[in-house]
């Protein structure tokens, strides 16, 4: 992907955060600048009452020309820190609101991109960074807009009062300016490279602590008494990463020691220019008095503005970066339309490999399911099962032939359109932290399952909502993190064939919906599947041969490939792969 430039990124994310909140932005922006205004505008009022202040005591000024620059002085320091609070307020609000707007286009956008591309870790790797990059997006905005409304109207009034009272003030100034900006490059440089060579080795650590007392881990480490092993790697990993922030913190800090020397060097610069105009009667005592009290200042925002304000920017921009290209990603597309509900569905010279595979997972399968049939999909361990049925259903499309929905091909219609009539039981279903109903719900949310939907359901794919798990009946919350109770495997397995019966569909699917339960109770779901899906097309795809009887026809794949078709007595008599797996199968229970 192409590399975004910094205006570019600028200008890019400028608009989506000004819609955020159009008013509120307006009110943010103004008062960053007003805060500019008022924070430059301090030294001159300072000089003003200074000066009054020398005339009275010199006789040449009355006591209200005093007081009149003192209340001018005193509104000043009020409206400085009531803009500050203010700014501050504005800019809190205004980032949060921003960061969960930008959430919810970044979800947007992972809900239209093609399936295929969460099967590739690279685009995976890009998606989880421009999720993290979210937040600094708004950030990187922000600072960027800083820039141009609160420290650019404070600089320029600074320079053009210094110029005026002294223009070689100025001169001085810009000559400090450039070295600290060039070491605050170097430092970011520095974190740039440590960051860069530090990722991989966090990632580790990371990994390590999961498997060490993570939640899905920590059984299994304990049982193998892996534990040191994974401490040790933790040890290791740390050790090393700790070492290169070290290294990158003393290098950084040796910079800023310079930095700060230099700003100490250029001050002290300043003052001795002051007092050399003041000696030479070049500028006034009022003007020495408030160039002396201000300078403290303009070399802190000075700083800020460099470490803080800049050194955020390019550290954020390389995030803001992932974000924006993955704004820019393909989407599937297709055309919304209504899908013909009772038509054929058929495969033709279809080929499919997946993202940076060397092989096809799916290889010239031809093949056609008339509307309304069973089939069963069967074959050895990677022989392309599951693929197939995602190409069927149209979540991948194919790199070679195409799948059509009668006269429609997967690759032409949107993924809503697609879906609306197919339902799905996949291997590694979900396990949503949310109550009964709701994990039967969320399958086809405009219908909202009733006690008696859910009654009927349940005696369809086998729950038993009496059983003592259901504290709460359907309401009960699933999930112990939401103080609720965790299931079994079996038992979750059913909620998931729960949810895909709720579905309205014309299309079934179901991938190893049975593996976590018990092969008697297997059978009266597979029974129970047979009569509710009587009149609509289903897939089976399964290990356990004796419950594939019930299909129409079974299928047979065999490293990609389509290589036999029939009932099961036709593929028993041929003697073939099916015969094979089937007597394989008949020895466990005969031994
Ligand atoms: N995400 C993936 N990325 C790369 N290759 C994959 C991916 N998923 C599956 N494969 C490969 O594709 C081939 C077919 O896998 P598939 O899951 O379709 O087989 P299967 O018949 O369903 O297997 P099983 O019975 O074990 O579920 C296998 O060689 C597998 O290694």
């Amino acid at each position: 992907m192409k590399n975004i430039r910094l205006f570019r990124a600028f200008i890019t994310m400028l608009p989506k955060i000004v819609r955020v909140s159009p008013g509120l932005f307006s009110v943010w922006m103004i008062s960053a600048i007003v805060q500019g205004i008022i924070i430059g505008l301090l030294a001159p009022v300072m000089q003003l009452f200074f000066d009054r202040a020398t005339d009275y005591a010199t006789g040449k000024a009355g006591l209200p020309f005093v007081v009149v620059g003192l209340v001018l002085l005193g509104a000043f320091q009020v409206g400085r820190n009531a803009i500050n609070g203010f700014v501050y307020f504005c800019q809190t609000i205004y980032y949060q609101k921003a960061d969960g707007i930008l959430s919810m286009e970044v979800h947007d956008k992972i809900n239209k991109i093609a399936p295929i591309c969460f099967e590739d870790t690279r685009i995976l790797d890009d998606m989880n960074k421009a999720l993290q990059g979210k937040k600094e997006t708004v950030l990187f905005t922000g600072n960027l807009l800083n820039t141009f409304t609160f420290y650019l109207p404070y600089f320029v009034i600074m320079s053009v009062y210094l110029f005026r009272v002294k223009p070689i003030l100025v001169v001085s100034l810009v000559l400090i300016f450039v070295p600290v900006f060039l070491t605050q490059i170097f430092r970011m440089k520095i974190f740039a490279k440590a960051e860069d060579k530090s990722a991989p080795i966090r990632r580790k650590v990371d990994y390590y602590e999961s498997c060490m007392s993570g939640r899905e881990y920590f059984k299994e480490t304990r049982i193998l008494g892996a534990f040191p092993y994974f401490r040790k790697l933790y040890a290791d990993s740390l050790a090393l990463l700790n070492k290169l922030r070290f290294r990158a913190a003393t290098k950084s800090d040796l910079t800023q020691f310079g930095v700060q020397m230099l700003s100490l060097g250029g001050n002290v610069g300043i003052l001795l220019l002051l007092l050399d105009g003041l000696m030479k009667e070049e500028i006034s005592v009022g003007a020495f008095a408030a160039i002396f009290a201000s300078v403290d200042t303009m070399f802190k925002l000075m700083g800020q503005l460099i470490s803080d304000k800049w050194g955020a920017i390019a550290r954020d921009f390389g995030r803001v970066q992932y974000y924006l290209r993955f704004l820019q990603m393909p989407e599937r597309g297709g055309m919304d339309v209504e899908m013909p509900a009772d038509v054929d569905i058929a495969l033709r010279d279809v080929s499919f490999a997946y993202p940076n595979a060397t092989r096809n997972a799916v290889e010239d399968v031809s093949l056609t399911i008339k509307d309304g049939e069973t089939i069963a999909l069967v074959g050895e361990n990677g022989s392309g099962k599951t693929t197939l049925v995602r190409l069927i259903t149209g979540l991948y499309l194919p790199d070679e032939g195409e799948v059509l929905y009668g006269e429609a091909s997967t690759g032409e219609v949107s993924m809503a359109s697609l879906f609306k009539n197919t339902s799905a039981v996949f291997q590694k279903f979900q396990r949503y932290q949310m109550t009964l109903r709701e994990n039967v719900d969320i399958s086809d949310v405009d219908a909202m399952a009733g006690d008696a939907d859910l009654d009927a359901i349940s005696v369809q794919s086998g729950l038993d909502k009496d059983d003592r798990s259901f504290s709460n009946g359907y309401d009960t919350m699933l999930s112990r993190e939401f103080d609720g109770v965790d299931l079994s495997g079996g038992q979750w397995q059913r909620i998931a064939i729960a949810r895909a019966f709720f579905r309205r569909h014309k299309l079934i699917v179901l991938d190893e919906p049975t593996a976590a339960i018990d092969p008697i109770e297997e059978t009266k779901v597979y029974k129970r599947f047979a009569e509710i899906s009587r009149d609509k097309t289903a897939i089976i795809v399964t290990h356990r041969l004796g419950s594939v009887k019930l299909a129409g026809r079974i299928m047979v794949m065999k490293q990609g490939r389509l290589v036999e078709q029939g009932t099961h007595e036709e593929l028993i008599s041929h003697n073939g792969e099916y015969a094979r797996l089937y007597q394989s199968q008949e020895q466990w229970y005969k031994n």
